[in-house]
């Protein structure tokens, strides 16, 4: 990073979020949540379950309405998804009947129609290369494993050449080597292309060795900014040298602890529970707003 780094090049203002509760009247899970994210920073978003992470992660991606507030992306204020916005999530919902190439082709196609077929069959195979799969871009899904479908998830919303990367507990499904393996893709990637990012996860670990800074939001009902903690690791990150440094322990505790404060804070978190129903909406649904966004479904 630079000097001339925009230090808000994102800049969240008193976002609130209300969600219709059964009886159709609002209830506020997000309030007055204020964060302002530099140019190339990567931000972790940690928090209770049903805090409301994705919530704030999916109004900044522009795929769920902002009830109050407003969020700036590079002096524009966004009002719906955009290709300077790409996400991946947990599972990246790719087409079973498309090799992993025309998988990503399809959003490269729907996002930068007017571009030659030349550029976009060189955007996609860039963007496979970068994550790994070089020599996998013929293969259908069924033959992938699950890390290598993620690793297409993630090839398709960096082949957007978005200004910000958002990642919504990305690494959730996958074993630990793989997870790590993936970690160092997306940071390699984030260095290389000067991407801002955000990541919503649950494992403090990886909190802590990807972000330049942990944002911990409060419990909700009516969540908001707990805390942030400056991460204070030189890049490029070397996993051996960070896992051992005694600092981060010392910033791994700080999280926990905070963690396990909120936890003996009463008030439920959830507006309505039953696993990964949300109320009116599913996270399925959400996810394929995504996908209509990114035009990977018709
Ligand atoms: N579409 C929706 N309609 C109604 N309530 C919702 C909706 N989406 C989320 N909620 C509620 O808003 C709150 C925040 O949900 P959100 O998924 O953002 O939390 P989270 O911190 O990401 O949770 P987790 O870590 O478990 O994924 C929860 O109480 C959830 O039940």
């Amino acid at each position: 990073m630079t000097s001339k780094t925009n230090s808000k090049f994102v800049e969240i203002s008193n976002l609130i979020k209300e969600y219709p509760n059964p009886y159709g009247d609002p209830f506020r899970v997000v309030e007055d949540f204020n964060l302002n994210i530099k140019e190339g920073e990567f931000i972790s978003l940690i928090g209770h379950s049903g805090c409301g992470k994705s919530t704030v992660l999916t109004m900044l991606a522009g795929l769920n309405e902002i009830s109050g507030g407003g969020i700036i992306v590079g002096d524009k204020e966004i009002d719906g998804p955009g290709p300077d916005r790409a996400v991946v999530f947990q599972a990246p919902c790719l087409m079973p009947w498309m090799t992993a190439y025309s998988n990503v082709m399809l959003g490269v196609k729907n996002v930068y129609p007017h571009v030659d077929k030349a550029t976009q069959r060189q955007i996609v195979e860039h963007s496979l290369s970068v994550v790994g799969l070089a020599d996998s871009m013929k293969k259908y899904p069924r033959e992938l494993s699950g890390g290598m479908q993620q690793r297409v998830g993630i090839a398709r919303a960096i082949a957007l050449q978005p200004k910000v990367l958002l990642l919504d507990e990305p690494f959730g499904r996958l074993d630990s080597l793989t997870r790590m393996e993936l970690q160092d893709v997306i940071i390699d990637i984030l260095e290389r292309e000067k991407l801002t990012a955000m990541i919503v996860t649950h494992d403090v670990d990886e909190a802590v060795f990807m972000a330049d800074r942990c944002v911990m939001m409060s419990n909700g009902p009516r969540a908001g900014l707990g805390e942030i903690l400056e991460i204070d690791f030189p890049r490029p990150r070397n996993r051996e040298e960070v896992f051992n440094d005694p600092k981060f322990f010392t910033y791994r505790e700080h999280l926990l602890a905070f963690l396990e404060q909120r936890s003996h804070i009463k008030g439920g978190t959830r507006v309505f529970s039953g696993g990964e129903t949300m109320g009116f909406m599913h996270k399925e649904q959400i996810q394929d707003l995504a996908d209509k966004a990114m035009g990977v479904v018709a």
